[in-house]
């Protein structure tokens, strides 16, 4: 007997009973019905329950047994069918719901059994790693894809921890991470390294979730994907990152620490970069000038035109390659101040080689641009007074002289020296010599028009060319009114100075033809001009080349005569003004040439000592003198103390004091017998080492004399400390004391000087009665002069050291 039993919903159930196979069959075939019951005394049960299996596949067929022990029985029996139920359960009242809630019990396994299904085809298919714990931790169940990713089979797997995996290095972190997690209930995740079986290491992330049944924990779920790939990746992105990052840092700071300023525009022309030293040159801080048109932040004009320069950023742009910025350029600072630049602009490129923008690089030249024009200025130019140099006059001399050449014209050249200009440099300083020299240069500049030019040489020689004259005459009055312009006193400092010029002038084209003959002619007319009193101008004449000649053949041959022995010297007395007798000699050189005959020292000595061979010739000087008072001595007679006169050259030679050391010492001659003659002007230029070198002096027993006292500039206060014993007054005073005033009263008061100062006077040049009469009255203690003797050969001078009655014996 068969029965049915249909569930429909859990409260509402219906039971059908048919009886035999057929029936059953078919009212399965009309409906479906979740359990059939069989009788347990159904015949050939085996075919029936296997044709009742075929009609409703998914119901649950139990057997029907008569036994009252057990219950239920729930298990699939060799006949086919799934269980059995006993008459006990059947008669009971809770037969049917315990058929149902063996029906629902059925539905639950079979739905627990499709969701594992699912569950396992999932995680097999699933490219994430799936490690699943228990509540203790262990691992119960792992994916293939972990397998993959872990080269760890499930064996392996299999009750270890999940941390397991992790590199012992990431492992602490992430414990710690996931205990975070734990206690804030947050979602954990993490990126880490996998140590794999094969001790090979690969990243992953990690998700990990507790599996919870309410508050209880039934263990864990990690999934665990592997981002190798991607952190690979991430690697080759961070260096190349790191790479680009090292690359422009080394632009920025490149770019920053050069001295040229680079701004960059893009392709509208806005300002897109400025490096610090264009933040400098424009007044625009990078921040200030992004984005803003670069007309705005780098504003250039023509230095000449004042016009807006072309923008060499759009030139680069449109034209693709380099281009330099317009010549003369200004940069006008956002402050408004300006700068001379120069440089270039250069096209910027993108990566297809597309135009981007462009960059341009410049620098201030307005130092250099300066530098430039003061060098040239000064190579032209007398650092002193700022006029012409030598360089430049040749220059417009030579213009003048093509000019003149062309039109048939006549140009002038006047060679001006300054008189007795080197005493001023010497007495009071170079300072003082320099402020005249300015003075003189701006006076000179004064007598001549803007078309000619006033130069100096050097020194004190100044020149000035007249590029354009009718006649030789012509220059006559601008040479006038040089000498009057010169005539009034210089007030320099304290001083109040007198200067006077002498001019020689040459003419183009009767005086020469080129530069040199003209500047040569000029010269020589000046030196002319000296010769005849200075104070004067002379014109060229063809008879004053025979006079530089002169020059130069005397320069030749005084090499010889120092070699040959061409020099000897004179000694001319020196007389007590009150006694009568000799208190001493000068000792003046005199060279015998082979051809010129007797030569005076003022012939040859200037010439001397501008080619320097006066300190050999000074040595002869000291040496001759010292042998000869030795030989008088030695001879008996009635030596005087000789006084050699010195120049400045040797004076300030830095031998000088050694050299005369030893002359006194290899000669022998007692140092009493030996006075030094210095001029007033020699000693006063650098006064103090002039004391050094006359403290020495005297050190040694050397008698001093300053030499033309009151052609100089002492000072009294340097006068008072030098260590002078007598006071020499210069001739030019002494010639006119009888009909002249003036110089009366100067000898007069240089006498009272000495007096008050306690040096000896010795008054030079006296050649009258009386002169020498003026000169006892005024209490003068000594004279030299043609009236008591003139410069004489040694031995003739013996003579009358011979007559001395009283002279100094050693
Ligand atoms: N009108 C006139 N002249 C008189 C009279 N008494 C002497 N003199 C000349 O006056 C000059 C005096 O010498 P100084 O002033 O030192 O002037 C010297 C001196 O500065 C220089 N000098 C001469 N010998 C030497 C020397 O050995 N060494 C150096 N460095 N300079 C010398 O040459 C200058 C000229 O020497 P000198 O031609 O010998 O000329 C000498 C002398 O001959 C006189 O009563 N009337």
């Amino acid at each position: 007997m068969p029965l049915a039993l249909t569930v429909a919903d859990r409260a509402a159930y219906r039971v059908e009973r048919v009886t035999g196979l057929a029936d059953a069959l078919a009212r399965l075939n009309q409906d479906g019905f979740d359990v059939v019951v069989l009788d347990g005394a159904l015949p050939d049960r085996h075919q029936s329950v296997a044709a009742l299996r075929q009609a409703t596949p998914h119901a649950l067929i139990l057997r029907f047994s008569a036994e009252h022990e057990g219950g239920i029985e729930w298990r699939v029996v060799g006949d086919g069918t799934q269980g059995r139920i006993t008459r006990d359960d059947a008669d009971a009242d809770g037969f049917l719901p315990t058929l149902a809630t063996l029906v629902a019990h059925r539905a639950n396994q079979e739905a627990l059994h499709l969701s594992e299904a699912r569950f396992r085809s999932i995680s097999e298919a699933s490219p994430l790693g799936i490690f699943v714990s228990d509540d203790q931790g262990a691992c119960i169940y792992t994916n293939p894809a972990y397998h993959e990713i872990s080269g760890l089979n499930f064996g392996e797997t299999h009750g270890t921890d999940w941390s397991m995996a992790i590199h012992p290095d990431d492992r602490p972190g992430v414990l710690a991470q996931w205990h975070d997690a734990l206690r804030n209930q947050t979602p954990f995740q993490a990126e880490v390294r996998f140590v794999r079986g094969d001790g090979s290491v690969v990243w992953t992330r990690l998700n990990r979730a507790v599996t919870q049944d309410g508050a209880m924990c039934l263990g864990h779920v990690e999934t665990v994907e592997d981002i190798s790939q991607r952190k690979a990746t991430e690697a080759v992105l961070r260096a190349a990152e790191d790479d680009l990052f090292a690359e422009r840092e080394r632009a920025q700071v490149t770019l920053n620490s050069i001295g040229d300023a680079v701004l960059s525009t893009n392709m509208q022309g806005s300002v897109t970069y400025l490096n610090s030293a264009a933040e400098t040159m424009t007044g625009w801080p990078l921040a200030d000038a992004l984005g803003r048109p670069l007309a705005e932040v780098f504003r250039i004009v023509d230095g000449t035109t004042r016009q807006n320069a072309p923008n060499p950023a759009q030139r680069a742009i449109s034209e693709d390659r380099t281009v330099g910025l317009a010549a003369n350029c200004l940069l006008i600072r956002r402050d408004g101040t300006e700068s001379a630049i120069e440089d270039s602009a250069a096209p910027i490129h993108n990566r297809d080689g597309q135009v981007a923008g462009a960059v341009i690089v410049f620098h201030d030249v307005s130092k250099s641009h300066a530098a430039a024009i003061k060098l040239a200025h000064l190579a032209q130019h007398d650092f002193l007074t700022g006029l012409p140099n030598r360089v430049l006059l040749t220059e417009r001399i030579s213009q003048a002289i093509g000019l003149a050449h062309r039109h048939h014209a006549q140009a002038a050249l006047l060679f001006i020296d300054l008189d007795h200009f080197k005493n001023i440099n010497d007495s009071l300083g170079h300072g003082v010599g320099d402020q005249m020299l300015k003075a003189v240069a701006e006076r000179l500049s004064r007598c001549v028009r803007a078309t000619d030019t006033v130069g100096r040489l050097g020194g004190d020689e100044f020149l000035i060319l007249l590029p354009e004259i009718d006649q030789p005459e012509d220059t006559v009055w601008v040479a006038e009114k040089i000498l009057a312009s010169l005539a009034t006193p210089f007030l320099i400092g304290e001083h109040e100075l007198h200067v006077t010029p002498s001019i020689g002038i040459g003419i183009y084209p009767d005086d020469g033809i080129d530069v040199d003959t003209m500047m040569q002619s000029a010269d020589t007319a000046m030196y002319h001009a000296k010769s005849k009193g200075r104070n004067n101008h002379q014109f060229f004449t063809s008879e004053m080349n025979a006079r530089v000649v002169r020059r130069l053949a005397i320069e030749s041959r005084l090499h010889r005569a120092l070699k040959q022995g061409e020099f000897e010297l004179y000694y001319q007395p020196k007389m007590d003004l009150v006694s009568g007798k000799m208190t001493g000699a000068e000792a003046l050189i005199r060279w015998h040439d082979p051809e010129l005959g007797l030569v005076v020292p003022e012939q040859f000595m200037a010439i001397a000592e501008e080619c320097g061979l006066i300190v050999p010739i000074g040595r002869w000087v000291l040496r001759e003198a010292c042998r000869q008072v030795q030989t008088w001595l030695a001879n008996g007679l009635h030596a005087v103390p000789v006084a050699v006169n010195i120049s400045a050259l040797e004076f300030r030679h830095k031998d000088f004091l050694t050299s005369f050391a030893l002359t006194l010492k290899e000669t022998g001659v007692p140092p009493r017998f030996v006075q030094v003659e210095l001029t007033e002007s020699l000693l006063m230029h650098n006064a103090e080492s002039s004391m050094a070198v006359l403290r020495a002096l005297k050190r040694m027993g050397i008698a001093l004399v300053i030499d033309d006292f009151g052609t100089g500039y002492s000072s009294l206060s340097y006068l008072k400390q030098f260590p002078i014993d007598t006071l020499k007054i210069d001739q030019s005073f002494v010639r006119d004391i009888v009909s002249d005033g003036d110089d009366a009263s100067i000898v007069s008061a240089v006498i009272g000087m000495g007096i008050k100062l306690k040096r000896r006077v010795i008054a030079e040049g006296v050649e009258t009665q009386e002169q020498r009469a003026f000169l006892l009255a005024q209490h003068c203690d000594e004279a030299q002069g043609y009236l008591f003797g003139y410069p004489v050969p040694a031995k003739e001078f013996a003579l009358s050291l011979d007559q001395q009655v009283h002279g100094l014996r050693e």
